[in-house]
């Protein structure tokens, strides 16, 4: 079997909702194996963020294909589409989206209560433990997101985007609103999520550093993907 996870072939995206047809991604080629930590990079404007809400089914590609795991995304029923987004595919952005009334532990606890309500409520409560323990945690289990650092509400969120088991861990720039030090413990904790747990990560940032932790480097640059070592960096 194919260890290639998820693929995108001459993917496009056009937007022309403010009258204007603006041709953001021009024909992505793109391939993710299983157990990758693939780090995006590119100008900004260049359509990371629109490349990595196609790959997660939060938006719709002008033409083109996106494959996981050997099924063309657009040929998905309601419900498989609804699989993917819920157990296939977990999400962190920029700003961690936690809910402010609820504790890190309840937080975590959203995904599989929204996948699966009548889950036992102690099974759920105990992976999501597990998970805040993995992310560096287990001793703020019952902080509201305002009682926690920024760097701490974003391993909440990474541990919520988890929490379903995702095959591919999606990052819109995960670090762009942390200060130096927690970035660098946001990166580590990439590093160890990817090689101890063999989690697949696509991650888009700015951070050169979490670049260097990357199995894999792409470079966004006049609509499509490139390898990064053959980017031209006047550009970025
Ligand atoms: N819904 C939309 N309608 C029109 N234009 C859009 C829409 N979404 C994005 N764009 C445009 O597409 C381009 C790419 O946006 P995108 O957010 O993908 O860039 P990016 O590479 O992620 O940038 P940054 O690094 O600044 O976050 C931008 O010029 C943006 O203005």
């Amino acid at each position: 079997m194919s260890d290639i996870l998820l693929e995108t072939k001459a993917l496009t995206r056009v937007f022309c909702e403010t009258g204007e047809r603006l041709e953001i991604l021009k024909g992505v080629d793109f391939e993710l194996s299983k157990n990758e930590f693939c780090v995006l990079t590119g100008a900004s404007g260049s359509g990371k963020s629109t490349f990595l809400n196609l790959v997660g089914a939060l938006d719709t590609p002008t033409s083109g294909e996106i494959i996981f795991n050997g099924k063309s995304l657009g040929k998905m029923n309601s419900a498989e589409k609804d699989e993917y987004h819920s157990k296939k595919v977990g999400f962190v952005f920029q700003f961690h989206h936690l809910l402010a009334e609820f504790t890190a532990l309840e937080n975590v606890c959203v995904p599989a209560r929204i996948l699966n309500p009548h889950a036992n409520l102690k099974t759920v409560q105990e992976h999501a433990e597990e998970l805040l323990q993995k992310v560096g945690l287990k001793d703020r289990l019952k902080h509201l997101p305002r009682e926690l650092s920024g760097g701490e509400r974003q391993r909440v969120a990474v541990a919520r985007a988890l929490m379903n088991n995702p095959d591919v861990l999606l990052a819109d720039e995960p670090s762009g609103n942390l200060d130096e030090k927690n970035a660098r413990m946001l990166n580590e904790l990439f590093k160890q999520i990817n090689e101890d747990y063999k989690q697949t990560l696509l991650v888009v940032t700015h951070d050169e550093r979490m670049a260097e932790f990357a199995t894999k480097r792409v470079h966004m640059q006049g609509g499509i993907l490139v390898p990064y070592q053959d980017f031209n960096a006047k550009e970025i």
